[in-house]
């Protein structure tokens, strides 16, 4: 009942639209994350959806019922639709369980639904604080039991952790994510966090140019990204240019195993770039500088004919700033073919 298709649409505010044909299916129940670059039309993107701006063309259908269309507009209140913007959602002047209730009928506010929401969003025992006296994580809380609260088919949410701090936003993340998997409701997460993105999402849609560029899992956007493009804004990687043969590409960090043949480039993810002691096998480099992420760290290289390259590494450091080490790279690589290379200004690598 709740799969969510975008069919087409073009949508945007002057001559030059900013959704470009934009097809999108949402599997029911599913949590799909829409990344993109800032300004690509993620959040033109969610009020097309949400109603609140119209399309010139295309359609969007909940189930069997068209929403949007050149002669269809559903109105938002009648879409089944719940919406949790970045911040500042709630009315300031009513308490929460006022809050969560708005949408509700005095019946549904009084059944219990309102107690429900907010144990659903680890929130039991909070309705009579005011939002004033909530932190930045528990206000987003209640702004997503308030979109939960009239049974919505699909909840959209627009950047909802951007203004929390790291720690506050992951746990509020795995909260959302179990919230809405209890709710049943199919939901769209509008974010420009790759890391968010992958970490959250049963599919990712990635945006470029007002089209999706990739639906797949977040493994297999990582892994295996449609091109170029979305291979560097996906994480972070290293390209080199190759001509490889029976499926070995030469680049500055030696032989690596590509998938492909012809002219191209060969993206190696920092992961599988290998550091060994000065005198094992590899390429020769020095190590410039670490950064310590805590779990993992990067190890920024210069290879000894010019490159600064990094390799990402777990568990204790191999080595340390001003160290020779070899570094050679691990497991196969991606490689994309001299045609296939649309790399955009937008999409430029992360790092
Ligand atoms: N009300 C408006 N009038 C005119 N142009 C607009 C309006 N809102 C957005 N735009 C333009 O449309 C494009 C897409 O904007 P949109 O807000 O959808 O991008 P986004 O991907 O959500 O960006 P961000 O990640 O920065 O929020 C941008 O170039 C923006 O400047």
């Amino acid at each position: 009942m709740s799969r969510l298709v975008v069919d087409n649409v073009v949508a945007g505010y002057g001559a030059e639209p900013v959704l470009r044909g934009l097809d999108l299916a949402v599997p029911e129940g599913n949590l799909v994350a829409v990344l993109g670059p800032s300004g690509c039309g993620k959040t033109t993107l969610l009020r097309v959806l949400a109603g609140l701006h119209p399309l010139r063309d295309g359609r969007v259908a909940l189930g069997d019922t068209v929403l949007s269309a050149r002669d269809v507009h559903v109105p938002p209140e009648r879409r089944g639709i719940g919406l949790v913007p970045q911040e500042g959602a709630l009315f300031p002047h009513l308490t929460v369980a006022r809050n969560v209730g708005f949408g509700l009928s005095r019946g549904q506010r009084r059944n219990g639904t309102v107690a429900e929401l907010l144990e659903l969003v680890g929130l039991a025992g909070y309705g009579d604080r005011m939002p004033g006296q909530l932190s930045g994580g528990q206000q987003q809380r209640v702004a997503l039991a308030r979109a939960l609260a009239p049974r919505p088919g699909v909840v959209l949410m627009d950047e909802p952790f951007s203004s929390l701090d790291a720690g506050l936003r992951e746990e509020l993340r795995a909260d959302v994510r179990s919230a809405l998997r209890a709710s049943g409701a199919t939901a769209l997460l509008v974010t420009h966090d790759q890391e968010e993105a992958l970490g959250v999402a049963d599919l990712v849609a990635v945006l470029r140019d007002g089209v999706v560029a990739q639906l797949g899992s977040p493994q297999e956007v990582y892994g295996r990204p449609a091109d170029l493009g979305v291979a560097l804004f996906v994480g972070d990687a290293m390209v080199f240019e190759a001509a490889p043969e029976a499926g070995i590409a030469d680049t500055p960090l030696g032989p690596v195993a590509v998938d492909g043949g012809g002219r191209g480039t060969v993206l190696v993810r920092p992961e599988q770039v290998h550091l060994g002691g000065a005198s094992g096998e590899g390429v020769p480099a020095t190590v410039t500088d670490v950064l310590f992420h805590g779990h993992d760290a990067t190890v920024l290289l210069r290879l000894a004919d010019g490159p600064a390259v990094r390799s990402r590494v777990q568990g204790p450091l191999p080595a340390g700033r001003g160290d020779d080490v070899r570094v050679s790279v691990r497991g196969p690589a991606r490689f994309f073919p001299a045609a296939d290379q649309p790399v955009t200004t937008a999409m430029a690598s992360p790092s």
